[in-house]
């Protein structure tokens, strides 16, 4: 078992079989049917408190204070608002859905952060109408028709400016978010974001709080977030020099790197912490200014680790490769639907043999799913048993971000549950698609 990239409560009995959080998968699979997301409550909540604990100690060094925004695309239900809620940590919500699902779960609005790059005019009425702490404006468009929108409601929009500081991070082109050539934010170097502050300023229906950045994700290197307080630091000094106004709050958006893969690595809590709280403190020391109310936004970092996908092994067939040797494929009872990161991204993950232990030889393996596609792929190179066969489960680890939160309906797939466990006690977070739901989407004929 790939023991390092497994959440921290998973272990092997003696006959093989995984458990997590004191439940044993094949009951978790028999009960809730597969394929099944499986989190580890209590791994999911020590990394939310780990970033919040070690970000207050770090900044706290300086007396300065940090909010830790969860960021609820990577994977959201109104339970894990509640969780967040009651380890006092703030919400990143990017649309209306997500935001009404973080008010389902009693995440109080002063603590949700909206964005988007285009948010509605709906979206942005609702957020002011339940009072959310923070707006972050992503356009000048959006900076008129949010004063628009306050000003008609008689409210005061607290908003902060996303930036684009040009610092070039993430894992994968689709997934970096602070270079030039992108739909998001407001560039630096242009002088727009500059002129996107002194707009909001100068908005009566507008609360400028500050200023927010986010680069990219799945980022291992402390230099390119070290880069980007920089120069977020200096845009700030920049208008102090210039307006006279001291922005209290700098967001620094999320990005934290997780561990996929055996072989694979990931930025901790502490090491970003620390590392960042230098980088903030060098560069005021480089630019000026006083210490900002920062937050940060790990999505990622909190969820992916905790999650696994459990899946129902159907069909196996052993391909010859034109480089000689031959290639397993085990074909699940997912794929693509449950996971589009592979696809995507060309993201990489490792499985193992969840149901039973096997001393069969290990032989070059590529897990896929069962649509209609060859891309279709969740794993794409892995050791499985010579042996896995028809009925066996398979656990493929640190699938608890962009998971269920880019899962789709592809081939009619039925989208799987999300089950929670914590002291043997599964708690469904999401129900199974049922024949129901596609029925009730389709406008049947008359
Ligand atoms: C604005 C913003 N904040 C936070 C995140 C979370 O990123 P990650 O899940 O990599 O921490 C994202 C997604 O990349 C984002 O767009
Ligand atoms: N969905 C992406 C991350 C992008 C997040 C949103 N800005 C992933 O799975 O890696």
């Amino acid at each position: 078992m790939s023991a390092a990239v497994f959440s921290r409560t998973v272990t092997r009995g003696d006959d093989g079989a995984l458990s997590v959080g004191g439940a044993d998968v094949r009951e978790l699979a028999g009960a809730h049917g597969t394929p099944l997301y499986v989190i580890d409550e209590v791994d999911m909540r020590a990394r939310a408190c780990a970033f919040r604990d070690e970000f207050t100690a770090a900044f706290g060094r300086h007396g300065a204070k940090v909010d830790v925004y969860y960021a609820s695309k990577a994977f959201l239900s109104s339970k894990v608002a509640r969780w967040m809620r009651a380890d006092d940590l703030c919400m990143d919500v990017a649309s209306g859905g997500e935001l009404e699902l973080a008010l389902r779960g009693g995440m109080p609005a002063a603590r949700i952060g909206l964005h988007g790059n285009n948010k509605s005019d709906a979206e942005l009425r609702r957020a002011l109408e339940v009072g959310v702490g923070r707006i972050i404006v992503d356009s000048f468009t959006e900076i008129e028709t949010l004063d628009a929108i306050a000003r008609e409601l008689g409210a005061v929009a607290p908003v902060l400016v996303r930036v684009t500081t040009g610092v070039h991070a993430g894992g994968h082109e689709y997934i970096a978010t602070s270079h030039e050539d992108q739909k998001f934010g407001l560039s630096l170097a242009s002088g727009a974001a500059f002129e996107a502050l002194v707009a909001c300023q100068d908005a009566e229906g507008l609360d400028l709080r500050g200023i927010h950045t986010h680069i990219g994700s799945q980022i291992l290197s402390l230099e390119a977030f070290q880069e980007s307080a920089e120069r977020m630091l200096g845009l700030r000094a920049a208008f102090f020099a210039e307006l006279g106004v001291d922005l209290p709050e700098v967001d620094l958006g999320g990005g934290y790197a997780i561990r996929y893969t055996p072989h694979g690595e990931e930025l901790t809590p502490r090491d970003a912490a620390y590392g960042m709280a230098e980088a903030v403190a060098a560069a005021l020391a480089k630019v000026g200014g006083t210490w900002p109310h920062l937050s940060i936004e790990p999505g990622r970092a909190i969820a992916g680790p905790a999650g696994m996908t459990v899946y129902r092994v159907g069909v196996v067939k052993h391909v010859n490769l034109d480089e000689g040797g031959e290639r397993q494929y085990v074909a699940v009872d997912g794929g693509m639907s449950d996971n589009m990161r592979t696809v995507t991204y060309g993201a990489e993950y490792t499985a193992t043999v969840a149901s039973r232990l096997s001393d069969a030889e290990p032989a070059l393996s590529r897990v896929v799913g069962k649509h209609c596609e060859s891309g279709d792929i969740v794993v794409r190179d892995v050791d499985l048993p010579h042996d896995v066969a028809r009925g066996d489960l398979l656990a493929v680890p640190a699938t608890g971000a962009y998971g269920r939160s880019m899962a789709n309906n592809y081939n009619a797939a039925l989208r799987p549950a999300v089950v929670s466990v914590r002291d043997g006690e599964a708690s469904v977070h999401i129900r199974r698609d049922t024949l129901e739901d596609l029925f009730s989407w389709d406008v049947a004929p008359d």
